[in-house]
């Protein structure tokens, strides 16, 4: 009794405590911020800010640099740097090779027998997160793309078991959020400071809870894997999980904290930036109305005869318009910088540039979008600029395009073995059979990055988006609100996203909104 009664005094107090503690302590938490920062900037030399050893280039004409070895002109020490991953952990380390490489191959061929998987998935979304649309109907698309995105990629990463769980969600797509606020706190301080400053830093705390809950939500599917991996006849899932559990030398295989990593990693790559170009596909189909009717003809096409047809292999790659569609939609609105790395040994460019150690590099994406030497009439959006150059190409090298294999991996290393051409309107530097697609790579061409480092996601990405708007543009009409324009992107740092707010195809209000056709199952959206 006396033990409840303490116990129950402690609680009253502390609830009478607690503000006025969060209070205090909020206030100490900004003060100590504050005076760091202020010694970090008086003691921060004139000196010291001149000696800048990496001056800052920016520059597109990347052939002879897209080639050389990591240990000459480094992605990962970019990455690594820009991302602060000593603190934020945003780096797979040792295990990077591993990630490029399952994705490659694994993540890339399974990618039809997902086609199925992934449209199930999505209608379950579709069923369980979105509104009737009996009529016009107002919703708000971003924050439903981040989320059907998230499940989608889950699916195929972590299979139905975690996919569907609202915390493995949670965790998984706040942890690219919570790095992203980190580094920008972090950048506050100086380098020097860092290792102190962390402490400061409440999201690097987050970061490593999200990982343990990661991990402990991981572990006992991959234990039960483990153990199961001997019995006869047990086939084995087909996900993220157990490429990379089969991947791993044995003394890892039980290593959890890794599995959540890379899984987090994979998170990070792969949500925000797919939802993103997706929302921003919807976004470009609301203003241009036209390109719904020449899309949703198209994907009648390719899915209108029944339920196999989201089997076949070749579906997505008839999709041409919508994959010249959403390409030009990224044009537009997708990164404006690509091409992160840091020289590690000098290099000599031959018209005699000379790059010390420790010079970063990045490519000026959006500037390179809107050259009218390379994409005419840059500012008009054209949903099927890229299809109609498809189609020229297809003119003027019929066999080319015929023996252009449907395999990504085939694709995607020609086109990194191919030779520099500039000629003028054609992103230079694609091969013939993999030019003018939404994942082709090449010096205009640079929206999944370049060389050995180039987007080992974007394959999926491909299929997830084109799942996505196929089957909201089967089953959907999408406007904006009356009068509203399309949404522009919001800077952040060196990025760009799709405004979060915007009243879009499927968000909606008043008399914009989604409304769905109605040919077979097709109902109409709208965006808020
Ligand atoms: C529209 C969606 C996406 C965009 C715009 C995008 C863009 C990029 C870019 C610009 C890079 C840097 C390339 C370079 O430095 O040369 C990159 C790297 C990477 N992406 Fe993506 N990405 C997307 C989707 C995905 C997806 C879905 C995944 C995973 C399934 C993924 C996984 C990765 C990984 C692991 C890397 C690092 C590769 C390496 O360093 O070798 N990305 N991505």
């Amino acid at each position: 009794m006396d033990a409840l009664q303490h116990n129950l005094n402690l609680t009253t107090t502390a609830n009478d405590i607690t503000p006025q503690l969060h209070a205090n302590g909020r206030s100490i938490y900004y003060a100590a911020i504050g005076i760091i920062a202020l010694c970090a900037w008086i003691f921060h030399s004139p000196k010291r800010k001149y000696d800048v050893s990496a001056p800052f280039y920016k520059l597109w004409q990347v052939g002879e640099l897209k080639g050389l070895p990591e240990d000459t002109l480094s992605a990962k020490t970019a990455v690594s740097e820009a991302m602060l991953s000593e603190y934020t952990h945003l780096s797979a380390d040792a295990h990077s090779d591993i990630l490029t490489f399952l994705l490659k191959t694994k993540a890339t061929h399974h990618l039809q027998r997902m086609m199925p998987i992934l449209k199930a998935e999505f209608q379950f979304i579709l069923a369980t997160e979105f509104p009737a649309c009996d009529d016009w109907t107002p919703f708000r698309i971003q924050p439903f793309m981040v989320r059907a995105v998230s499940r989608l990629s889950g699916r195929a990463f972590v299979g139905s078991a975690l996919s569907r769980s609202e915390e493995w969600m949670s965790v998984s797509v706040n942890f690219a959020i919570t790095a992203f606020i980190a580094v920008i706190k972090l950048q506050f301080f100086p380098p020097w400071m860092r290792p102190v400053a962390q402490y400061l830093v409440s999201e690097l705390k987050t970061i490593r809870k999200d990982l343990a809950k990661a991990q402990a939500m991981l572990e006992p599917l991959i234990e039960e894997r483990l153990n199961n991996s001997d019995a006869t006849g047990c086939e084995k899932p087909d996900d993220f999980i157990q490429w990379l559990s089969d991947a791993l030398p044995d003394e890892e295989k039980r290593d959890y904290f890794i599995q959540a990593k890379m899984q987090l990693l994979l998170s990070a790559s792969s949500i925000h930036t797919t939802s993103n170009l997706t929302t921003d596909c919807i976004y470009d189909l609301a203003v241009h109305q036209e390109m719904q009717e020449i899309l949703r003809e198209e994907a009648l096409e390719v899915f209108g005869e029944g339920e196999d047809s989201w089997e076949r292999k070749d579906s997505i790659a008839k999709l041409k318009k919508m994959d010249s569609f959403i390409k030009e939609s990224q044009r537009l609105s997708g990164n404006v910088t690509s091409f992160i790395r840091k020289v590690m040994k000098p290099i000599d460019l031959s018209d005699g540039t000379h790059l010390p150690p420790g010079t970063s590099l990045l490519t000026p994406l959006a500037g390179i979008s809107l050259d009218e030497r390379y994409f005419p009439d840059p500012e008009v959006f054209d949903g099927l600029r890229f299809w109609k150059l498809r189609q020229q190409q297809q003119q003027q090298s019929p066999s080319a395009t015929r023996s252009s294999s449907p395999n990504p991996i085939t694709r995607s290393s020609s086109s990194l073995s191919s030779t520099s051409s500039s000629s003028p309107s054609s992103p230079p530097n694609s091969t013939a059979t993999s030019k003018h697609q939404f994942t082709s790579i090449g010096d205009a061409d640079q929206n999944f990055g370049l060389g050995k480092h180039a987007c080992p996601g974007r394959f999926f990405a491909s299929q997830e988006i084109k799942v996505i708007l196929s089957y909201l543009l089967l089953h959907y009409d999408i406007k904006l609100r009356a009068g509203e324009p399309r949404p522009k992107p919001v800077r952040l740092h060196d990025d760009q996203e799709p405004q979060p707010d915007c009243r879009g195809p499927i968000p909606a209000a008043e008399d914009s909104r989604i409304k769905g056709p109605e040919p077979p199952g097709m109902s109409g959206l709208q965006t808020e």
